[in-house]
């Protein structure tokens, strides 16, 4: 008989996070109990679901609650997915689809606007109508090719500046900085207090993790107000005739406006050593490449699917965000699991929108996965109708369609949860 999937226990959660490592092959064995009081402090177990089989945990499977911004800079309620593992015994007799199925009911019956999760791999999540939603890139800037002045100091020279600080300061000014981010940026996921220990060193780790302290600094603006941080770590290397090789990438790196982005770009491209400049997980739009005088010198390293979300309930959240241009759309939406389908009216402004159900004659029919794909900007309708995934009933529906959901700027998530 195929074991049962429930929430854990208290007394369970050791093993439970147990058979997390063992299915993201990160560590053996049962975490020390610092750790699991650590984690436990965070978790809501009503929320941790697991399978058990002869007394072991073989399946893992975890939401919470987490903040989302959209287009516009409103946040709506999503239903984070993570820690989804099924162990190698156990894998394909459908555990997962069984965990997923428990929790998007419940996250539907909370209320809840999306589940949002990042992608282990690319196949696993399109049959539960999730899509991905935001693109992440990382670039490898060669210093010496970019084309900045080596005479120049790190400092910017409009007025603002570049302070170094500590991983307490970042605890303290972090999250105000990140909620402005997240007041403005469509992709951005909140943080929770433990997100700032952890990436500050102060959080308990396992065995297996090695944590160097980074450097940390801020960018305050003329006005003394801090609008930028970044968080950087650098390797320790020398070429043969001892030239200085040495890599800085970044942890963390958030810039309030454009003046801030340049100067911590600028900066991390002027410390004397630094040879190469990772830049970390950014927007696929990111200023990074076109603030150096030789863009080329900016190489693509990762371009990939990142935020992948999920709609549970299409009128709220498609009524959260604001649209490029004033027009009607109804969508015929299908959902194979039942829970967020259906025929809608969505009449889009620029500041907001209305979206009911609706007996007219749909424009465009379409998948809840293809539907979330589209929601934050980052892909194209027409791209979806000439690829067969989206259908368009009515003649011009697509060029609408594009003008009501597109964004002059891309959305963004940083995080991985
Ligand atoms: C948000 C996150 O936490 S992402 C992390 C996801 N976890 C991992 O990648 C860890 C390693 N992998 C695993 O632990 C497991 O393989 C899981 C969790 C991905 C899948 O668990 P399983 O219980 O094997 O999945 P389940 O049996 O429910 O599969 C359902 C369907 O998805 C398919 N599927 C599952 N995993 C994969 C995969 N990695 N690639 C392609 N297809 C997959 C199955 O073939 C099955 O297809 P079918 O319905 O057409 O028969």
């Amino acid at each position: 008989m195929s074991p049962d999937v429930r929430t854990v226990a208290p007394s369970e959660f050791p093993d439970w996070m147990r058979a997390v490592r063992t299915g993201f092959l990160t560590a053996g064995g049962l975490p020390s109990e610092e750790l699991v009081k650590d984690r436990r402090a965070d978790v809501d177990l009503s929320r941790v679901q697991g399978v058990f089989d002869a007394g072991r945990c073989v399946a893992t499977y975890r939401s919470f609650a987490q903040q989302l911004t959209v287009v516009g800079g409103a946040t709506v309620t999503a239903d984070a997915v993570t820690g989804v593992t099924v162990t190698p015994t156990h894998r394909r007799r459908g555990l997962l689809s069984r965990m997923m199925a428990t929790d998007l009911a419940a996250a539907k019956e909370r209320g809840e606007v999306v589940a949002s999760l990042i992608a282990a791999e690319y196949p696993i999540y399109g049959r539960y109508g999730f899509g991905p939603a935001a693109r992440a890139a990382e670039w490898e800037v060669d210093v010496r090719r970019a084309g900045l002045d080596p005479r120049r100091s790190g400092q910017p020279a409009d007025g603002g500046r570049i302070e170094m600080v500590d991983g307490a300061d970042i605890r303290k000014t972090g999250p105000e900085v990140h909620a402005a981010l997240a007041a403005r940026q469509p992709g951005i996921v909140s943080r929770g207090e433990r997100w700032w220990r952890t990436h500050t060193g102060v959080a308990p780790r396992a065995d297996h993790e090695t944590w160097t302290e980074p450097f940390y600094v801020v960018h305050r603006a003329a006005n003394g107000e801090v609008d930028g941080l970044l968080v950087y770590g650098v390797d320790d290397k020398w070429g043969d005739s001892k030239q200085p090789l040495n890599t800085a990438s970044v942890r963390d790196m958030i810039a309030l406006n454009p003046a801030a982005e340049r100067a911590l770009w600028h900066y991390l491209c002027s410390v004397d050593w630094i040879a190469t400049v990772r830049s970390g997980y950014r927007a696929p739009d990111d200023l990074l490449p076109l603030l150096l005088p030789d863009p080329r010198a900016a190489r693509i390293i990762t371009d990939t699917d990142w935020l992948w979300l999920r709609m549970l309930d299409v009128p709220r959240a498609l009524e959260a965000r604001t649209y490029g241009t004033d027009a009607s759309l109804v969508l015929e939406v299908r959902d194979e699991a039942g829970l967020a389908g259906g025929r809608f009216l969505l009449d889009a402004s620029g500041s907001g929108a209305r979206c009911t159900p609706t007996t007219r004659s749909a424009d465009l029919a379409l998948g809840v996965g293809e539907l979330s794909t589209l929601y934050l900007g980052d892909e194209s309708v027409r791209r979806l109708v000439d690829l067969g995934r989206v259908e368009e009933l009515r003649a011009g529906a697509a060029a609408t369609a594009d003008a009501v959901f597109r964004t002059g700027r891309r959305p963004w998530c940083p995080d991985v949860f």
